[in-house]
């Protein structure tokens, strides 16, 4: 167990990991950590730059160096995400950063120095934390660890409603190709590869509601007695 409580939620693309982890923080009144924004900040970061994706001396300094900042808008209670200063919630969601973010996420040199600043995060009452490795590499003493997923064809429908809610012409055969390329990178790589921890609680969401997930998660957080 850590010293402060830490509930990580880890899984691929469009599984609704991010989702249930901010309602889950919002719930409990928990910090959340949305791990994925680091690397699309860093991606970001290094596109405003200009710094070549292979550059990876350049990009692990970048990482080190990250001058952001998670704030909660009062009104509406979601996230805001600032790169010195430039709100750039919307920026880092682009096609072009995520494919970027995955790119530099396969980069050891950049996950070393995104490390000691993601447990900075475990701060008092709580911690939910959003990503791929949270339960295998960055809180591994976490209090439970869940890995939620969906099938591919799932999370590219999920993602395309997504896109076309925020009024963003997309292409369901480009997603769903996007989808597995990004699951295999992922996956693949040699370092931190999304992989569920052995310790964690697998949900397969593809069959459940937002709500369904959250009552499924809540009942093993009971059972734990973190409820
Ligand atoms: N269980 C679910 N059923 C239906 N849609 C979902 C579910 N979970 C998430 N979604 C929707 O799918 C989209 C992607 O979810 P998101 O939380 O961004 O996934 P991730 O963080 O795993 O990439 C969002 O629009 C979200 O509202
Ligand atoms: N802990 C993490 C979080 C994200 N990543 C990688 C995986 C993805 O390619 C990018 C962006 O992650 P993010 O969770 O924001 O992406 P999705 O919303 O799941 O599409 O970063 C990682 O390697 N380790």
């Amino acid at each position: 167990m850590s010293e402060v409580p830490v509930i990580t939620i880890d899984g691929p693309s469009g599984s609704g990991k991010g989702t249930v982890s901010s309602l889950l923080a919002q719930q409990l009144g928990w910090h959340l950590l949305d791990s994925g924004a680091l690397y699309r900040l860093t991606a970001l970061a290094a596109l405003k730059a200009q710094i070549a994706l292979d550059d990876i001396a350049a990009l692990s300094k970048l990482a080190k160096n990250l001058d952001v900042s998670f704030r909660t808008c009062n009104e509406s209670s979601q996230m805001q995400i600032f790169l010195a200063e430039e709100d750039v919630s919307l920026q880092i969601r682009t096609e072009e950063v995520s494919l970027s973010a995955s790119k530099v996420a396969a980069i050891s040199e950049v996950r070393d120095n995104l490390f000691t600043r993601q447990q900075g995060f475990a701060q008092s009452p709580g911690l939910v934390a959003d990503g791929r490795d949270m339960g295998t590499v960055v809180f591994p003493d976490a209090d439970i660890k869940f890995f939620i997923t969906a099938s591919a064809e799932e999370r590219a429908q999920r993602r395309l409603k997504q896109l076309q809610a925020q009024g963003i012409d997309a292409n369901i055969q480009r997603i769903f190709e996007d989808i597995v390329a990004r699951d295999r990178r992922d996956s693949e790589r040699a370092i931190a590869p999304l992989l569920p921890a052995t310790d964690a609680i697998i949900i397969d969401t593809t069959p459940l509601t937002v709500d369904e997930v959250l009552v499924e998660i809540k009942a093993h957080l009971k059972g734990k007695g973190l409820l």
